[in-house]
């Protein structure tokens, strides 16, 4: 990594090589434009610092210059001033530097330096894999280097088919997809397949068109490309706007997983994973008016494990949470999926029963009965006593009411000797 200082005051040279020495930059320090140009022929530089008053040129003009040389055309140059002159500020710019940075803000170079260059020190943090469809090799290679040294290794395909058969084996942070392909194939059509499957509807897609083609560029973008790049792809922009992807497809990720985690925990019982009391209220609200509406049958069961004070007794609390857990799993397999199964608190547990009547709803209590007596959860002897209760069909019902009917159903199976199912109608 190169850099070139041209600063005629030896103080600013000393503190510009101490601010940029940590980033180990092979620096060239000179005083005036005429040497700077000279050494710029001679390397190649990743950044250039020019101060505004030097003996033959202002860095501005040294700016324009710079600007008419090709290799130079996108290098970064910093002008280094103690200038506030807005107008003078403004016609740096205008004449191509990249940025001005005050001598009393020099910490902002830093910054201005970790956003433009990609390599070395200031390397982008990406990693794992990119796909590129691309038909030609030549091509292909080139951005596989480059792609390396952003930290991305990268996989070649020459046909959509063939892109396809790798995305089913492989996980992509990057798509990239040249527009126009062999064989009357197009990235377009690519894109569109790769949006319409709603496992890729969220990787970044980042589309590679000809500088002329403006139209092809737009249908990318309305296709579903993130974003795109001109042919021929200079370094810098390739980085910025791979790293503007994947850093921006890292953070949605991010959050998608924080909401969940959110979720489960607004929603589930910490020790069971199963819902919670609060959760089943609210599915409950929405099932009620659903069977209310349609006239569907819907059924509760109330299960309550018995004398499990005991088990906490004679086992310890540990033990009674790893019966609790097991339970817990027998009723995820008991039942189906949409049926909502909740921990209620302590050892009582509640299922709603979707689009079941009464005489289903008992012969499925019966079964976990008789299922949960056989259990033997860590090697105890457990059974449930169950209130099975429906809704009723005659006339408008809500939760507390159905509950409480089950409730109640549960209390006499208690009464009763436990082990057994009490219906309530
Ligand atoms: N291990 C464990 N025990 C719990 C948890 N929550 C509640 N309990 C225990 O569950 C037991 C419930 O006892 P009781 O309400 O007397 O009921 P029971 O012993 O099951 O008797 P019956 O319901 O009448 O058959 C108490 O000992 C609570 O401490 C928990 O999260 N983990």
């Amino acid at each position: 990594m190169r850099a070139l200082i041209i600063e005629p005051s030896p103080t600013y040279q000393r503190i510009l090589s101490r601010m940029l020495e940590s980033y180990d930059f092979d620096i060239t320090f000179v005083d005036t434009a005429t040497a700077g140009f000279r050494a710029m022929t001679a390397h190649h530089f990743q950044f250039v610092c020019v101060a505004m008053y030097l003996a033959d040129l202002t860095g501005i003009e040294f700016c324009q210059q710079a600007r008419t040389d090709e290799q130079a055309k996108h290098l970064p140059i910093f002008i280094v001033t103690s200038e506030s002159n807005p107008e003078l500020l403004s016609s740096a710019l205008a004449a191509g530097a990249t940025d001005i940075i005050r001598k009393d803000d020099l910490p902002r170079l830093e910054e201005a330096l970790h956003s433009l260059i990609p390599l070395g020190p200031f390397r982008y943090n990406i990693s794992g894999k990119a796909l590129y469809l691309e038909d030609s090799l030549t091509v292909a290679k080139a951005t596989d280097a480059k792609l390396k040294r952003l930290g991305l290794s990268m996989d070649h395909a020459f046909s959509i088919a063939q892109a396809l058969e790798l995305l089913q084996h492989n996980k992509y942070e990057l798509i990239m997809t040249d527009i126009v392909l062999q064989d009357n194939e197009t990235g377009i059509d690519f894109i569109r397949q790769l949006r319409s499957e709603s496992r890729f509807q969220q990787t970044p897609i980042l589309a590679v068109t000809s500088l002329e083609s403006v139209n092809r560029r737009i249908l990318a973008l309305q296709s579903g490309a993130n974003d795109y790049i001109s042919k021929p792809v200079l370094d810098e922009e390739l980085f910025a706007r791979i790293n503007n992807l994947v850093s921006a497809n890292r953070l949605v990720d991010q959050l998608t997983r924080e909401r969940q985690r959110l979720l489960e925990l607004a929603t589930k019982d910490h020790l069971t994973g199963l819902y919670n009391r609060h959760f089943m209220g609210e599915v409950a609200k929405r099932r009620f008016a659903e069977a209310r509406k349609h006239q569907l049958p819907l059924s509760l069961l109330v299960i309550d494990i018995d004398h499990f004070k005991q088990v906490n007794d004679q086992h310890g609390h540990h033990i009674g949470d790893k019966v609790l857990k097991r339970i817990a799993e027998a009723l995820r397999q008991q039942f189906a999926e949409h049926d909502c199964i909740a921990r209620f608190g302590g050892e009582e547990f509640v299922v709603l029963l979707h689009q079941q009547d009464l005489t289903m709803a008992t012969d499925k209590a019966h079964q976990l009965c008789q299922l949960l007596e056989q259990l033997q959860p860590e090697g105890i002897a457990t059974s449930v006593s169950i209130g099975v209760t429906s809704l009723s069909s005659a006339r408008e019902e809500f939760f507390d009411e159905v509950f409480a009917r089950a409730d109640k159903a549960l209390y006499q199976a208690k009464q009763s000797g436990r082990n057994q199912v009490v219906t309530a109608s």
